[in-house]
Formats: C-alpha cells, sequence, structure tokens
C-alpha cells in the first residue's frame, strides 16, 4: 500500500474509532478550519525590529540563542513567514508588533503612523492574511528606567500615550481594510525590581493613561482593545503596575478585551481555569499562547497537558468566537521558522483533540455523579488516533503531514537562512 493509501485507510479507522464515542471527526475537522491563529512577528527575528534606535531588547524581555538566519529587513522576515504558513494547515492571521514598521529613516514611537505599515498591509492583502496589531513599550529610550504609561514624569507618560494612540489608528486602518476587526494588545512594562513603598499611585497613572489612550471610541468591527497582566519579569521582580487584578477590574469596567499569556501567572498557576471565569465578565480574551520554564515565560509551545486543557475549555465553553488565539514565544536556540512551525501546529493539534472530546459522554457521566467513568474516559481520550485525523487534515489542507515539514524547513535553511549574515542575539 502507498504512503498516501495508508494514511488515508488510518484516517477512515480513526473516523469509525470516534464515531464510536459519538463523535463525528468530518464536523471536527469543518470547525477546526475556521480556526485563525494569530501568528507573531516577533519569533522571526529575536524581537528586535527595525527601528535602529539604538536600544537593545530590554524592558524584561530576553531572547536566548544565536541560531543562524535572524531575519533582518521586513522582506526577510515576510519571507519567512511565508515559509511558516506553508507549513501550517488552515489560513492564519499575523501579530505585528509597531517597532516592525518600516521608517526609512529616525520615527519615532509617538509619530508612526499607518504609512510605515503600508507595506504589510499590502503584503497581508495578498496572501489573504488578517492582521492584529501591538504598540511596543520597550526597547526605546523613554522605556529604559522600567516605567512608560505609568511614568512619574508626565512628559514621559504623554510620549507614551501618543504611541498608545497611533497604535489604535493604524490597528484601525488594518481592520478596516481586512474587513474584520484587528486585536490591538496594550502591555507594558512598568515595575520595580525592589519593593515599592507606594503601590498606588504608578497603577492610578496607568488607569489615567489607559483612559487617555482609548478615549477616542474607535468601532470595533475595525479595532478591537486588548490589555495584558504579567505578574513579574525581569528586573520588575516586585512589583508590576499592569498586575492581573488590575487589568481585569480594567477590562470589565472599560468594556475591553482581556489578555491572557500563559507565561505571566505564577508557575502553578494557569490560563485554563480562567477563561470560563473572566468571560462571565468580559466579552472577549485574547490568549497569548506561551510556555513558561522558571523564570522564562516564552519558550516554544509544545504540545503540553496545559496546552490542551486551554483548547478544551475553549472548545467546551462554545467559545472559540469569544477567544482569539494568539501565540507568544521567541526562541533563538533553533531554527526560528521551525519554531513557528511548531508552536502553530501544536496550537492547532490542541484545538483538534479538543474538538474531538467526546465532551457530551464525559458530561453525562459528570451529571450523574459517575467520576470513574469520566476520568475513565478522559483517560482513553489520550490513546485516540488523533495523528490520523491530524495528517488527513494537513494533507487535505496542502500543508506537510507528520514530520515533512522538518524536511522543508532544512532545505530552506540551507537556500536562504544560511547566507544571511551570523549574528549574536541578546542574552
Ligand atoms: C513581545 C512581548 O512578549 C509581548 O508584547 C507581550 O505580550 C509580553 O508577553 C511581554 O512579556
Ligand atoms: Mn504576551
Amino acid at each position: 500500500m502507498t504512503h498516501s493509501a495508508n494514511s488515508q485507510k488510518a484516517y477512515e479507522l480513526a473516523i469509525e474509532k470516534y464515531a464510536s464515542m459519538g463523535v463525528d471527526v468530518e464536523q471536527a475537522l469543518q470547525r477546526l478550519k475556521s480556526v485563525a491563529i494569530s501568528v507573531h512577528c516577533w519569533q522571526g527575528d529575536d524581537v528586535a525590529g527595525f527601528e535602529d534606535n539604538g536600544t537593545a531588547l530590554g524592558s524584561g524581555l530576553a531572547v536566548t540563542g544565536n541560531y543562524p538566519g535572524r531575519a533582518r529587513t521586513a522582506d526577510e522576515l515576510r519571507t519567512d513567514l511565508e515559509m511558516a504558513y506553508s507549513l501550517i494547515p488552515g489560513k492564519h492571521r499575523l501579530n505585528l508588533h509597531a517597532l516592525y514598521g518600516e521608517f526609512h529613516g529616525p520615527v519615532d514611537r509617538n509619530e508612526i503612523g499607518v504609512e510605515h505599515f503600508q507595506g504589510w498591509m499590502d503584503w497581508a492583502g495578498s496572501n489573504g492574511i488578517s492582521l492584529d496589531f501591538n504598540p511596543s513599550y520597550f526597547s526605546h529610550p523613554k522605556a529604559n528606567d522600567g516605567f512608560t504609561l505609568s511614568h512619574p514624569d508626565a512628559g514621559i507618560r504623554r510620549f507614551w500615550v501618543d504611541h498608545g494612540i497611533a497604535c489604535r489608528k493604524i490597528g484601525a486602518a488594518m481592520g478596516k481594510a481586512q474587513g474584520n476587526a484587528c486585536v490591538n494588545n496594550v502591555w507594558v512594562p512598568d515595575g520595580y525590581k525592589d519593593t515599592p513603598a507606594d503601590r498606588k499611585a504608578p497603577r492610578e497613572r496607568l488607569a489615567a493613561s489607559l483612559d487617555a489612550v482609548f478615549a477616542e471610541s474607535i468601532d470595533k468591527s475595525y479595532l478591537l482593545d486588548a490589555v495584558e497582566c504579567k505578574l513579574f519579569g525581569i528586573g520588575s521582580e516586585s512589583y508590576v503596575v499592569g498586575s492581573h487584578e488590575f487589568y481585569m477590574g480594567y477590562a470589565i469596567s472599560r468594556d475591553k478585551v482581556l489578555c491572557l499569556d500563559a507565561g505571566h501567572f505564577h508557575p502553578t498557576e494557569v490560563i485554563s481555569d480562567k477563561i470560563t471565569s473572566t468571560l462571565l465578565y468580559v466579552d472577549e480574551l485574547l490568549l497569548h499562547v506561551s510556555r513558561g520554564v522558571r523564570w522564562d515565560s516564552d519558550h516554544v509551545v509544545t504540545f503540553s497537558d496545559e496546552l490542551q486543557s486551554i483548547m478544551q475549555e475553549i472548545v467546551r465553553g462554545d467559545y472559540l468566537d469569544r477567544v482569539h488565539i494568539g501565540l507568544d514565544f521567541f526562541d533563538a536556540s533553533i531554527n526560528r521558522v521551525a519554531a513557528w512551525a511548531i508552536g502553530t501546529r501544536n496550537a492547532l493539534k490542541a484545538v483538534l483533540a479538543a474538538l474531538l472530546e467526546p465532551t457530551e459522554m464525559l458530561r453525562r457521566y459528570e451529571a450523574d455523579g459517575d467520576y470513574t467513568g469520566r476520568l475513565a474516559i478522559l483517560e482513553e481520550q489520550k490513546m485516540m488516533p488523533l495523528g490520523a485525523v491530524w495528517d488527513h487534515y494537513c494533507e487535505i489542507s496542502g500543508a506537510p503531514a507528520g514530520s515533512q515539514w522538518l524536511e522543508k524547513v532544512r532545505d530552506y535553511e540551507t537556500d536562504v537562512l544560511s547566507h544571511r549574515a551570523s549574528h549574536t542575539a541578546s542574552v
């Protein structure tokens, strides 16, 4: 039997196996097709961007590794992204940070405009990709002392408010051009390394600055404002102004999208358990699917228990239309295109696994108090033929099945990435 006849047979057996649990595989694949993951641009170049403002990555962000082939220009980044998208089944979005504009000279953050992102918008339009956006409150001389929107200096706060306003205009133009809302996510690094004497004033200033950023009402069909909390960063170990409680309250009171980054909580705290709670109080969530490892919040996403739980919670709650799934990791120690492919494919595999769960059966057991049955079926799920369905989905989507994508990345490395000058990422 040929390889494709084998995989067809495996798929047919998988359909039977899932049907015996009351699960319709074709219906699950139909739903999966509509799931667009927002792929983050910053994995491709170690969060460097194209500003050339002489400021190294900081504000608690660090990229380790010096794997050759980092994208150095917007064109290189776009070429790498096209390669990555070709390895991922389905149609996905691109999440751009403001420091990735094409500036052609010095343009400070408070002066950026739609024109600096026209190249990205044209590229996105011709590739059928929708864009999301983020103001960049780091890697800038005015962020070097650890504070931006909550800075004690009113002039610096004003500068960063103007950056936020400029980014909302850019995001709205993207949303208008693409015909669906651009999610514009605000994350600020503000915080103290050591115990503060005043936890209150910076939070009051941050709330006031955010209100100024969001003062202009923009049609939600163009732009969705999101806000992202963090527990701690390198250099803000003792206090982060934008904590979870801060942004939870802010998002609820100001009708904003709440962003939950999987690496931004206590090491044993999981965002999968926050989805059903937060969605009682906010209309929509943005997820930054990431993987924390000790001090780092941004390892490449693997097919972990938590990744599976996140997607189960979204699917079980029927939240696929209320949760925007974005990625957030950066690893300079491995091939960067492979990092995108691994992380995004894993996120999709976890969505598929969740769509193939016999949820009705599990709920029935639970309602009947049959916790033995619930645990037994949850564990049996782990041995179901997910891989055969995934391979089939890749094949019908024109993406490589199994590990075939790796060969394509190796070829791309030889043909393209290896010709780029080597560099050393920040450590
Ligand atoms: C580039 C950053 O990772 C990103 O903007 C932010 O979402 C974050 O998670 C900071 O820790
Ligand atoms: Mn994040």
